[in-house]
């Protein structure tokens, strides 16, 4: 008999039905497992049955690989899984979470923390459009994307990957998820994972639940709340998410009121997959398992049975799948976990799989590769820029504003560690896992997108740390001081005093004692500048702006106006923290919602 599941005719719970009857205990245990492309190659994926790989950040084939190479290496993982029994075709997950940002060439879109202050969700959903593409440009056919933690204390070292402290901003930004897998149609059911062909991605919403939350901000530490709270604060997006279709849902390695939540069986399948319906599949961190234990990995057996049975569909091994694969076969073999588990597991990762088309177009075209870095999505990521930027200090007196900068000058200056460095404006995620400062992939640097907006004749001086002499004995017209925190991610974001780095403090009153300056601050999240404030006449807020770093000149110099406000309250001292919109002790430097407005030149 024709096999039904590889027919696209057949409706889906049919081609589901009649695959997972054909499938064996290890077919179905390898459709579970993910691993990393540094441990794959075709005979692994062939041998065990490999259902997904990833790559983790900076993990790459080659430093500075083309798209072609890219796709590639993912098409030859392909044919491995390919030629496996029953074919089923494997999916390739990467973090896309400003771009396909580990990609050298792609377009670097503003952080999340940027694009909150947008408040544009029409704009974001273009953003995720442009980032599918992009991620198809390689091959690839997931994102883990959106993050979208609701990012409750700025020590945390992955809010700049929160849109906002508000769940509601939060909400709204959920939008991009039909950008990257496509819109529902008016007459199609919500609720179901969505993902529209060839040029959309699955997405991922993560991670689940209360990453945000955590006590003092440290990363994949406990979120101490009632439920109502979690309910309120940090739910709410994922109701959105699972309406709009969202493939994927990722677990936060962090814990809810003591219990893990890759072992939070209540909230992944009692909430998540039974109340909201969610029909999907529910994947964990990388290694996420082994981080339930102290010291990691010290009861591997027990992580899997936990897991698995609390839920989770899919697992992030990371490198050991022989391991995670012995051990889950254990697992089955001995009825410590049941079949019906495994098998809502294997259903749910293949209605993702038939519902994205895997089955009739596993392998990507090289032609795809045009689509890397393409000019209308960096004008897009300008746009986002423009809009992403928030005025928080237009001159020393109310009506003697600083910007819009005149074009025209005899000489200035432009001075900072993020003023000529396309590293430090993107911030983590960028090529490497915690990014990377220097010129590392293909972009515009402020003082490039300064040369670019300013009159032919004005003199444009770079100068990263000047000192007030060499200030003083120059007679600049003013200063732009482009600096603020290096890049990080995950854990080495965590800060419990939130103090910019040096030398930017110093650049900073060096150069703003000297003559008019304006400060562009870039950064993950608010950061400590209350004490400095008096001595600039202007300040910005850039968040982590990406390549495109025309787009914050775009507004200095009044080609367009600041519009962005505050999505999230910036802080005067950390000894005030958490402190968010709504709570009764509210005592901010700029509140939430804040922005000063200019208008176009
Ligand atoms: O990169 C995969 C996931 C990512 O989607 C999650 O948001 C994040 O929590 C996460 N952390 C790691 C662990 N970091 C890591 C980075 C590079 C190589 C190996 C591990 C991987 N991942």
């Amino acid at each position: 008999d024709v096999m039904k599941y590889k027919d696209p005719k057949q409706p889906l719970n049919v081609r589901i039905k009649d695959l997972i009857g054909r499938m064996t205990l290890e077919e179905k245990i390898g459709q579970m497992t993910q691993v990393d492309r540094s441990v794959a190659t075709p005979d692994v994926m062939r041998n065990y049955f490999i259902g997904s790989l990833l790559s983790g950040g900076g993990s790459v084939p080659a430093k500075e690989a083309s798209p072609e190479t890219w796709i590639i290496m993912v098409n030859d993982f392909q044919k491995g899984s390919l030629s496996t029994r029953l074919g089923i075709p494997m999916i390739y997950g990467i973090d896309a979470v400003h771009g396909n940002s580990n990609v050298y060439n792609a377009t670097i879109f503003p952080h999340n923390i940027g694009l909150g202050v947008t408040r544009d969700p029409e704009l974001v959903k273009k953003i995720g459009a442009a980032t599918a593409l992009e991620v198809r440009a390689t091959g690839i056919n997931y994102a883990f994307a959106p993050c979208v933690a609701v990012c409750r204390d700025p020590r945390w070292g992955r809010c700049f990957e929160s849109f906002s402290e508000d769940p509601n901003i939060v909400r709204q930004m959920t939008e991009i998820i039909p950008g990257l897998q496509g819109e529902i149609p008016s007459n199609g059911r919500q609720g179901v994972p969505f993902v529209d062909g060839q040029s959309k991605v699955a997405a991922c919403a993560k991670h689940f639940v209360g990453d945000g939350g955590t006590t003092r901000g440290i990363n994949e530490n406990d979120t101490v709340i009632d439920f109502h709270d979690l309910l309120s604060i940090h739910m709410p997006p994922y109701y959105d998410a699972v309406r709009k279709g969202v493939a994927t849902i990722m677990v936060s390695y962090s814990s809810w009121n003591g219990l893990k939540m890759h072992r939070n069986q209540q909230l992944l399948t009692g909430f998540l997959k039974n109340t909201l319906k969610f029909r999907g599949f529910v994947i964990s961190d990388f290694k996420g398992i082994d981080k339930m234990t102290d010291p990691p990995h010290a009861n591997y057996t027990w992580s899997i049975q936990e897991s698995v049975g609390a839920g989770i569909d899919m697992i992030m091994v990371g490198y050991n799948y022989f391991e995670f694969i012995d051990g889950l076969t254990y697992l089955a073999n001995n009825n410590f976990i049941p079949m019906c588990r495994i098998d809502d597991a294997v259903k749910r990762i293949l209605r993702v799989k038939f519902v994205m088309g895997l089955f009739e177009n596993p392998l990507t075209d090289l032609s795809m590769g045009k689509y890397l870095g393409e000019q209308d999505h960096r004008d897009l990521a300008r746009e986002a820029v423009r809009k992403s930027l928030v005025l928080l200090k237009n001159g020393k007196c109310v009506d003697q504003p600083m910007l819009p900068l005149p074009k025209k000058s005899t000489k200035i200056l432009v001075a900072g560690s993020h003023a000529d460095n396309i590293g430090n404006q993107c911030g983590g995620w960028t090529i490497e896992w915690h990014g990377e400062s220097g010129n590392i992939t293909k972009g515009t640097t402020i003082l490039s997108a300064v040369k670019n907006a300013v009159d032919p004749t004005t003199e444009v001086v770079y100068v990263e740390n000047p000192t007030p002499d060499f200030i003083k004995s120059n007679n600049f017209s003013y200063a732009i001081v482009v600096t603020g925190e290096y890049p990080y991610s995950e854990s080495s974001g965590d800060s419990q005093d939130l103090t910019i780095p040096e030398p930017g403090l110093t650049t900073i009153m060096n150069v703003c004692e000297s003559i008019k300056c304006v400060v562009v601050l870039m950064s993950g999240r608010p950061v400590v500048i209350e004490p400095y404030v008096s001595s600039m006449d202007a300040l910005v807020a850039a968040w982590l702006p990406g390549s495109e770093g025309q787009g914050v000149t775009d507004v200095l110099f009044g080609d367009y106006g600041f519009t962005g406000k505050l999505a999230h309250t910036w802080f005067k001292t950390v000894d005030q923290l958490p402190m968010n919109v709504g709570d009764p002790h509210y005592d901010p430097l700029y509140p939430f919602g804040y922005g000063l407005t200019t208008e176009p030149t």
